[in-house]
């Protein structure tokens, strides 16, 4: 009796994604997660001096990375004007002079992505471009405002024309190894946003461990997250590649166990184009090149575009080759 009682607590029961009810998941993989920091810590120390991403093609490479930033603004002092302007970059991210000489007229960032009061202005921005427009929602940054309030949050900008939803998950939840409520919060987030994507921030600086991150990527992408994020960019610590490491390897064995793809988007303190290039490095060897697209990869940067733009005006003006024209897969 005494076992019978012990095995009722600790079985965690099975959860389907939304997305193929048909096939049943288990929460107890969750458990079953690790991650072996040493040798994650090891493997992410030698990736900046690796050369997946080709020196002659870094100009393409860098193209690649600007398609999919999400250009963002999450800041008290946001105004239409900000955002306007913000729209107009995500338009035309670099000067027409510069994309003539890469031949890469009509390259746009991947999204432009605000706060919930700077939806209306960014959809009218934005009109006719086709470039999506993110909301952070679910009381941003700490996620601590009334779970009814969160959900009608993301049904509000989803209303006011928000493509996509950034939510924040409860920390909680994965400090006290509450999986199930995790799983929970997550899936009723993504039902109240319908036909837009939803992308489930981790916030992995406050996870406490690797692990933790393992196990809460596995939990989001099983209640139906279209892309896991490291952070909102307003923790102390935000993306890091040991973390990047831990969460493409949760996506890759997803899709193995699953055949579902979920995008995977780094945020918070990437500001250099060198940094952009060793994260695609990190998803091409890792991934492959099917995730290199934006609706399967995206930067969360507010000044990350500023840097490749100086980057690419110096390709541009310095030793200029065809060869940066070279296809990136
Ligand atoms: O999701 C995006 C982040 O908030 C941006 O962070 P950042 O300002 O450090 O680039």
């Amino acid at each position: 009796m005494q076992t019978d009682t012990h095995v009722i607590q600790t079985h965690l029961p099975q959860v389907t994604d939304p997305r193929n009810p048909g096939m049943a998941l288990d929460l107890d993989w969750v458990r079953a997660a690790q991650a072996n920091t040493s040798a994650i810590e090891r493997r992410a120390a030698t990736l900046p001096g690796r050369r997946s991403v080709k020196k002659d093609y870094q100009a393409a490479w860098l193209c690649r990375a600007i398609s999919c930033i999400d250009l963002t603004t999450l800041a008290g002092d946001d105004t239409a004007g900000r955002v306007q302007r913000l729209c107009a970059k995500a338009r035309q991210p670099v000067r027409a002079d510069i994309l003539d000489a890469l031949g890469m007229q009509g390259l746009t960032v991947g999204a432009v992505c605000v706060y919930h009061d700077m939806i209306a202005p960014a959809v009218d921005a934005l009109a006719g471009s086709g470039i999506p427009v993110a909301a952070v929602s679910t009381g941003f940054p700490a996620g601590l405002s009334p779970f009814n309030l969160r959900v009608a949050e993301i049904e509000q900008s989803v209303q006011a024309g928000a493509d996509e939803i950034d939510i924040v998950i409860s920390r909680r939840h994965v400090l006290t190894g509450n999986w199930q409520a995790l799983y929970d919060e997550m899936k009723t987030f993504r039902a109240a946003c319908g036909d837009a994507h939803v992308k489930a921030i981790l916030a992995t600086g406050e996870l406490g461990s690797l692990r933790n991150v393992a196990r809460a990527s596995l939990v989001c992408m099983m209640a139906g997250a279209d892309f896991i994020k490291t952070s909102t960019g307003k923790e102390s610590v935000n993306a890091t590649l040991p973390v990047s490491l831990v969460m493409i390897r949760a996506i890759r064995d997803y899709y193995d166990r699953t055949g579902i793809r979920v995008g995977y988007k780094p945020a918070g303190g990437i500001s250099k184009a060198k940094d952009a290039l060793v994260y695609l490095s990190l998803i091409k060897e890792e991934l492959g090149n099917r995730w290199l697209h934006p609706d399967l990869f995206r930067f969360g940067a507010s000044s990350l575009l500023g840097d490749i733009e100086r980057q690419l005006e110096h390709h541009v003006t310095g030793a200029y080759s065809a060869a940066y024209r070279h296809p990136v897969g």
